[in-house]
Formats: structure tokens, sequence, C-alpha cells
């Protein structure tokens, strides 16, 4: 009995016995309380399992409210890593400094995600950003500096896995990073991003995402940003390789009517009524373009220079590619945005011109044209295998995977097949336009067509030019290299061009070679002037020699 009288409950000898049996070690911790503080402590068990009972109910209840809460008064934003969010939100958090005063981060050079960003990108706009001092020191200095730039990357710090908040606008945002499970398997470093706030209105979270973006894209400016589809695991993608500053268009030698026509029906393509005149004629809204010529008379130059004055992205891809599949070829061309240029170059690959040596027995236009026409008058409905083939023609895509590579008719189907996406302008390029099928060079499919050529004398003199002309920096340039260049007044490089053009034939070189043999002696026009005949004389030697091989 206890001073207040009532005398705790005594257990009986079952109950002690199933005590014993359920928790471990509590005859230990009752007699030692028995012996040392003459208390018994299974008179007060009925007490300790109450409080223990309240415990887990108080705290079931608590994470049940959370759990309401969460879903009834929290917004949340997943981000997942195969996508471009994913890097506008860690390049937004890298700039943040709750991320830097973060106690748990990740330190990394790279950011990116490995699907779409590639870092050497952050290397070039460093070099970017240092241009202007080192166009005004010796080269001594700006080697060692660039060279230390290469081997101290700059760090980037973002919040390690796990919770983290901050605030944003007066807004408390908890931010989470978490392995992604399901696709950890196929990724190293899979993650998916959260963000989250209070309350129903999730407005806070994409003010804040469209920001991300608008730092991300602010950070290319007017850089042509190139992708190229390539196999990542199992799957296509367009992977983000590089950003280039603009080519301007005035650096491609052609004939300025040309050019110009090029661009021209290139803006009148994508403008918005041409685009209601082709929905209105029910004829696929898509423009294709083929530039053909020898290697190196500005092709893929050209293509650059109408993507960096358009601002359109490149996505370029090559047939060549050993890797490249006819059902890969299809996934590229389903994913591409709704406005870009694709480039595809080569497009007399083997397997594309194998098409035509076997159709070359039957009538024309080839089969492949024939089933593609069949394929359209099934209408967009018509069914489609995966790799967008007609699913009973003979021409389906997935079989004719042969080791030369993509085929004709898996080419023409993602030209002008469902999964050929509309408003995109496609190129292609080849210096082999004589091996290609009728059926590709058709309208609708090639809609402009562009020669490329050896130099004339005029093109010969804009080459010139634009090697000796005075342009952006590069007086600077000049006078703080070492070897100093001497600075032409226009006049003077007018009739150094015409010097040099008159020692050079017209129609037999094409502008790389000369573009060449001009760097050779960028310092000196005086001197590549000397030099023409002897240099055209060995490239003719050269030429002729590799024209006629020696029987
Ligand atoms: N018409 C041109 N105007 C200015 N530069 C040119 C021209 N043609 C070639 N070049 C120069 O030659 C190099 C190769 O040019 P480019 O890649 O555009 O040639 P291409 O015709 O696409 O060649 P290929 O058929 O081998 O792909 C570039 O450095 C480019 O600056």
């Amino acid at each position: 009995m206890n001073a207040s009288g009532i005398s705790p409950p005594i257990l009986a000898p079952s109950e002690t016995a199933l005590l014993e049996a359920f928790i471990p070690g509590y005859p230990l911790v009752s007699r030692f309380l028995t012996s040392y503080f003459h208390v018994d402590i299974s008179s007060y068990l009925p007490f300790i399992v109450a409080l223990a009972a309240l415990t887990a109910a108080v705290k079931y209840s608590a994470d049940a409210c959370f759990q309401l809460f969460t879903e009834h008064l929290v917004s949340t934003a997943e981000i997942r890593l195969n996508d471009d969010m994913y890097n506008y939100l860690m390049f937004w958090l890298s700039r943040q400094e709750f991320s830097s005063r973060s106690p748990r981060f990740v330190a990394s050079t790279k950011l990116g995600s490995e699907f779409i960003w590639d870092d050497d990108e952050e290397e070039e706009a460093l070099e970017d950003e240092n241009e202007e001092e080192d166009l005004n020191v010796g080269f001594d200095e700006y080697w060692a500096r660039a060279i230390s730039r290469d081997k101290f990357k700059r760090f980037r710090f973002t919040p390690a896995q796990g919770r983290h908040r901050f605030w944003y606008k007066g807004r408390l945002i908890t931010f989470t990073r978490e392995q992604d499970e399901r696709l950890s398997r196929w990724a190293f470093n899979a993650e998916r991003l959260y963000l989250s706030c209070f309350g129903r209105d999730p407005s806070v979270l994409k003010e804040l995402l469209a920001e991300a973006q608008r730092a991300f894209v602010e950070r290319d400016g007017n850089r042509t940003i190139i992708y190229r589809g390539q196999k990542n695991g199992t799957s296509f993608e367009w992977v983000r390789c590089m950003s280039r500053a603009p080519r301007p268009l005035s650096t491609v030698v052609l004939d300025s009517v040309q050019k110009q026509d090029f661009i021209d029906d290139i803006k009148e393509y994508l403008h918005p009524l041409t685009r209601r005149w082709y929905s209105n004629r029910g004829i696929p809204y898509r423009r294709g373009y083929l530039l053909h010529g020898p290697p190196g008379t500005g092709k893929t130059s050209l293509c650059f220079a109408a993507s960096g004055l358009l601002g359109l992205k490149i996505y370029l891809l090559s047939l060549n590619s050993k890797s490249l599949s006819e059902d890969g070829l299809a996934a590229l061309f389903h994913s591409l945005p709704r406005r870009c240029i694709v480039l595809l170059e080569d497009v007399d690959t083997a397997g594309i011109t194998k098409k035509r040596d076997s159709n070359n027995t039957q009538d024309k236009p080839s089969d492949a044209d024939q089933d593609n026409r069949n394929n359209k008058e099934q209408g967009p409905d018509a069914e489609k295998t995966p790799s967008g083939g007609a699913k009973n023609g003979e021409d389906n895509p997935s079989d004719n995977n042969t080791a030369d590579g993509i085929s004709l008719s898996a080419l023409l189907n993602v030209i002008d097949g469902v999964a050929a996406s509309e408003g995109r302008i496609l190129v292609m390029t080849t210096n082999h336009i004589e091996k290609l099928d009728a059926a590709l060079l058709r309208p609708g499919r090639v809609d402009v067509s562009i020669t490329f050529g050896y130099s004339d004398t005029t093109a010969i003199q804009d080459l010139f030019r634009s090697i000796y002309g005075t342009l952006h920096h590069d007086h600077a340039a000049s006078s703080s290299s070492e070897k100093k260049t001497a600075l032409y007044s226009d006049a003077q490089i007018e009739q150094l061009a015409s010097d040099f053009a008159s020692r050079v034939p017209g129609g037999e070189f094409t502008p790389a070679e000369i573009q060449g043999y001009l760097l050779k002696h960028k310092n000196a026009p005086e001197e590549a002037i000397d030099g023409a005949v002897a240099w055209v004389h060995d490239l003719q030697e050269k030429k002729g020699q590799a024209e006629s091989p020696a029987t």
C-alpha cells in the first residue's frame, strides 16, 4: 500500500511471464529497480503502457494531419532529370545564396543533367566573360590565365539530397532533392527535384521556374545552340552539344542573290500567314532544302549562319553514324521541337543510295515514293509501326535495317510520315546529288535546292576580303599580339584582293581550300599574293594526280 492508501494493481504471474516474453530485458530492469530503489515496476506498468499508447496515437495523428496538410495545403512542383527544366532549376539554384550557405551541399564542376547539357559550354561561357581582359594583355599572360582557368574549373554549389528551405518573394519554399528509384537503374545520378510552398496556389513556384528558365536562356544570349542526335543507353535523344557565337551571314561567300533568296524563303515559311495558308489547303506545314556541292564549299556554314540570323536551334544528325538505327531516326524526328532547323548531313549514305540502285531495275518514281504516297493516302490516322512506317507496307523501315545504315524508305517516312513535326525546317546536305533518288528530291521533301561550287573570281575576292578586312576587335588583337599585323585601308584591301584573284583561276578551288591557303599568311596579304601562283600550281598537280591515279 502507498502513502495515499491506494495499492497499485499487482500483476498475476501469468501476466509477468507475458511481459518477460514481450519486453526484452524486463526481468533484469525489474530486479534492478526492486533491489536498489525498492520500486516494483510491475505496479506502474499499466500507466507506462497507457503512456506508450498515447504517444503512438499522438504520433499517428500528427503524421496523418501532416499528410492531410501536405496533400491539401501545400503546392508542389516536380522536376525530372530528363527535361530541360532540370537544367534551368539547377542553374538557378547554383546562383542562389542559400545554396552556398547550405551546410549540406553538392560541390561540382558540372551541373547539367547528363541527358541534355554538356558542361563544356560552361568553360566557353567563362572564356567569353574574360574576353575583354584577355584581349588587352600579351600572349604569355593570356595563356597563363587560360591554362589556369582550364585547370581550376569553376565550382558550383547546389543543395545536397534531402530537404532545404529558403525564401523566395516573401514565401517559404521547400526544395527537395531525392534519388529517382525508377530511373536509377538506367542513369547514373538519377534524381528528382521538388519545389513546395504553403497554400494551394502554386503561382509562386511557377514564377520561380520561369525565372530559372529566363536566367538559363539569357545566359545563351544570341548564341547558336546545337543539339546532336545520339544514342543514350537504349534510346535516342537530342543532346545539347554546344553553343556557338552566331556566324554572320556576310561571312559565307555565296552568290548574294542565292543567299538572300534562301533567307527570304525561310522567313516567308516561318510567317504565321504561311502557316495558315498551308493549313487551309491541307498541305503539311514543312519546308525542305537541299544544299549540294563539293566538300568545303559552305553548305554547313550557310545553315549555321541562317540559324544564327533567325535564332533557331540546330538539330544535327549525320546519317553516316554507325549507331543510328531506323527506329532511332524515327524517335529523334518524333521529338523535334516545333520550330528548329534539322540539319541532316551526308544524305548520300550507302543505305539511301543502295535503295535507289535496287530501284533502278524498276520503273521510276521509285517504290519508296509510291509507298510513301500510299502512306499519305491512308491519311494521318493510318496505322503505323512505332518507327513511323506503314504497318503492312513492303517497305517497312524496320525491315531495312541493313549494315548500310538508314534506308531510303525510312528516311522518307521520317521526312513526311506522321512522326514528322510540323513547322520544322529540314536542311539536307550532300556532296553527290547525282546519287540521290528522285523520290527524295521531289517537292514537299526538297522545296529549294542550292548548288555550291568552286569559287569564281568574285568569290575569291570576297574570301580575300573576309580574311584581311578589319573586323570587330581586330585592332586590339593585332596591336597586342607579338606578330603585329599591318592594318590596311579598304581601298588597299580592294587592290590586293583583285591582285590575288588575278593569280588564282576561277572555278577550280573550293572556298575551304582558298581560305586554308590565306590562313597560312593571315598576317601578310602580300606574301599570300606572292605565293599564290606556286600554290595554285601545286594544288592543280595534286588534284590531277588524285583524279588520274597511277596506272
Ligand atoms: N562559301 C564559303 N564561304 C565562307 N567560308 C567557307 C565557304 N565554304 C567553305 N568555307 C569555309 O570552309 C570550312 C568548311 O566549310 P563547310 O563545313 O561549310 O563546308 P561544307 O560544304 O559543309 O563541307 P562538307 O560537304 O564537307 O560538309 C569552314 O571553315 C568555312 O568557313
